[in-house]
């Protein structure tokens, strides 16, 4: 009507009638047209935009990010000048040079240094770190380690033939040489457990991220639920009794693992990943550090000190893989992955005030030993050197550090790292990145936030939280008892989340208050007599103030702020 090009193809229907009602901010204002808008439209859009941007950010409370940019804006805008990306490997100088690679070294290094990996990079120095900055979230970090893990395991090598052109990419599917199970006396056993020795399974608990299940799904890992259901000799032997579950049980609380601590139950762990190990499989094992809802620490240590003699016992501490014809490698049984999306920014800085008196700190709990300085002796062989049990760490930049955007850190070792599956000379460095094109702009971010933030800040830092989250926790029982409403109220020791009844609809927005229904009786059969619970939470990060507590606290007190039916009195 306006005279410039009509839509390619007119909508079936108004967008703005289907789409969920943000009434805060109606989908009309942002409708894009053909003639592009008008500059006051742009401009009223945005303004509109920024107004319920900053509103909701002074109310967040119930997700573990951290809404303070810290400032970012002074230092950092005139790089929105910049076309960066940090495409290939960030060792590697590569062909486009607007780059900040140098800028993600040292955000990298940095880390390495916190958690105790050997730096800097030296790709021909196996013990060595390697690692990257990720374009997405720990849920990048998550599936890497995972694919990392699995061709790891599988004994596959990604070779580049030197004699074949660069971007050729050959899967050797390497072989578990017969030595390794030479001890064993029945020699049918012994090759059923070779060809499993190929085939791993992973294990993790049922408070891990739902980027797992999806991960899994996309690069075809199996579970250790999807192997016992798919091996006929497996399927009615779960060693824990009854049928298998799909991921390993968390810690019971009073009732079930939904009023528990959300830490993995490590003896449930061990009799699973026994079992498996037994019949030859490798083993991948991912622990969180900040479980999403309960904002739970697995003990990686208690874990690794479980775990090792039964990988020591089933061959998986060395285990030789011959590629081709004699060329043989000696390769790990096991891989432990680190899900420290939310913790591992804040663990290290946890521990250093553990161990220095001045900060007065003394834990509800000792953070665990999580990180590649985690060595153990070996069992059966203590004249070898002591086993470094953690392979790769995931980190989100956005979450405890808060940078505006998802972002964040894998990190393993030379050693296990995939030779790259393409070596494309048109970016002139090696992909061995999950994406192609990579943030540019994220190490800037991060790297600026550690340059402001010393240790002795960081250390501040995170016993702020820690304090803030008991006070939290205080303030809701005494909504709790103001009220006669049993609210819940939980918070595991040494987190910074506090989890209660879930508040009504206007609340939950208003707070962005992330919520989850539990079933508190599971076993229970009958349908009538099964009791959930809908829980929310909030997370205590380096933007949540006492002020902003006391306002979410005082809406609680409010009469209608919890419309559930059936409220049960104190009892
Ligand atoms: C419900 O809360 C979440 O899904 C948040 C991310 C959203 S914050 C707005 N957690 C993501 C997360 C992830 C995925 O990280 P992202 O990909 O950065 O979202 C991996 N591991 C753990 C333990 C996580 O808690």
């Amino acid at each position: 009507a306006d005279g410039f090009p009509a839509p390619i193809s007119d909508p079936v229907f108004d967008p703005c009638t289907v789409y969920p009602p943000e009434e805060e901010l109606p989908d009309q204002k942002y409708q894009l047209l053909p003639s592009g808008l008008t500059k006051e439209q742009r401009r009223k859009a945005l303004d509109d935009l920024d107004e319920y941007l900053t509103r909701k950010r002074e109310h967040m409370l119930g997700y573990q990010v951290n809404q303070d940019m810290d400032g970012y804006k002074a230092d950092l805008s005139r790089f929105m000048e910049h076309h960066v990306n940090n495409v290939g490997d960030p060792f590697r100088s590569g062909g486009y040079k607007p780059n900040t690679k140098v800028v993600e070294r040292a955000v990298l290094d940095y880390y390495a240094a916190l958690w105790n990996a050997k730096w800097p990079h030296n790709p021909h120095d196996p013990e060595s770190y390697w690692g990257y900055m990720l374009s997405m979230g720990s849920t990048e970090g998550n599936m890497y380690a995972l694919w990392n893990a699995r061709d790891y395991l599988s004994g596959r090598a990604l070779i580049v033939n030197p004699t074949r052109p660069a971007d050729g990419m050959l899967y050797v599917q390497g072989q578990v040489t017969a030595e390794t199970f030479a001890a064993e006396e029945e020699k049918e056993e012994a090759e059923r457990k070779r060809r499993n020795a190929l085939r791993p399974v992973v294990f993790y608990s049922e408070d891990t991220h739902y980027s797992f299940t999806k991960a899994v799904r996309v690069l075809g890992f199996q579970t250790f639920h999807e192997m016992a259901m798919s091996e006929p000799r497996y399927t009615n032997a779960n060693p824990l009794g009854g049928p298998w579950p799909m991921e390993v049980p968390s810690l019971s609380g009073t009732e079930s693992s939904a009023d528990g601590p959300g830490e993995i139950d490590i003896d449930k762990l061990a009799t699973l990943v026994e079992f498996f190990a037994k019949n030859g499989h490798p083993i991948m094992v991912s622990l969180n550090l900040g479980s999403t809802f309960k904002g739970a620490h697995d003990n990686v240590g208690a874990v690794c000190e479980r775990l090792l003699p039964i990988f020591e016992q089933h061959h998986l501490v060395e285990r030789e893989i011959e590629y081709e014809k004699g060329k043989k490698d000696i390769r790990r049984g096991f891989w432990i992955h680190v899900d420290g999306a939310l913790g591992a920014a804040y663990a290290p800085f946890l521990r250093m005030a553990e161990d220095n008196p001045s900060y007065a700190h003394v834990p509800e709990v000792k953070m665990t030993e999580f990180d590649f300085g985690l060595r153990l002796p070996r069992v059966g062989v203590p004249e070898e050197p002591p086993v470094d049990m953690i392979s790769s760490i995931a980190m989100s930049g956005h979450k405890w550090p808060g940078a505006p955007w998802p972002c964040g850190i894998y990190m393993t070792k030379v050693k296990y790292q995939l030779k790259p599956p393409a070596s494309p000379q048109y970016i002139g460095a090696p992909d061995t990145t999950f994406a192609g094109s990579r943030n540019g702009f994220s190490p800037v971010i991060l790297w600026d936030y550690l340059a402001k933030h010393s240790y002795d800040q960081q250390i501040s830092g995170i016993l702020r939280a820690q304090r803030l989250a008991c006070y939290l926790e205080q303030q809701l029982k005494r909504v709790s008892n103001t009220i006669g409403v049993d609210l819940w109220v939980a918070r595991t020791p040494g987190t910074l989340t506090v989890r209660f009844r879930k508040p009504n609809p206007e609340l939950v927005a208003k707070w962005s208050l992330s919520s989850q229904q539990v079933v508190m009786n599971p076993q229970e059969k009958k349908p009538q007599k099964i009791r959930r619970r809908d829980y929310a939470h909030v997370f205590v990060m380096a933007s949540t103030t006492e002020e902003k507590i006391d306002a979410l606290i005082k809406d609680l007190h409010r009469a209608d702020a919890f419309p559930e039916p059936v409220i049960l009195p104190i009892t």
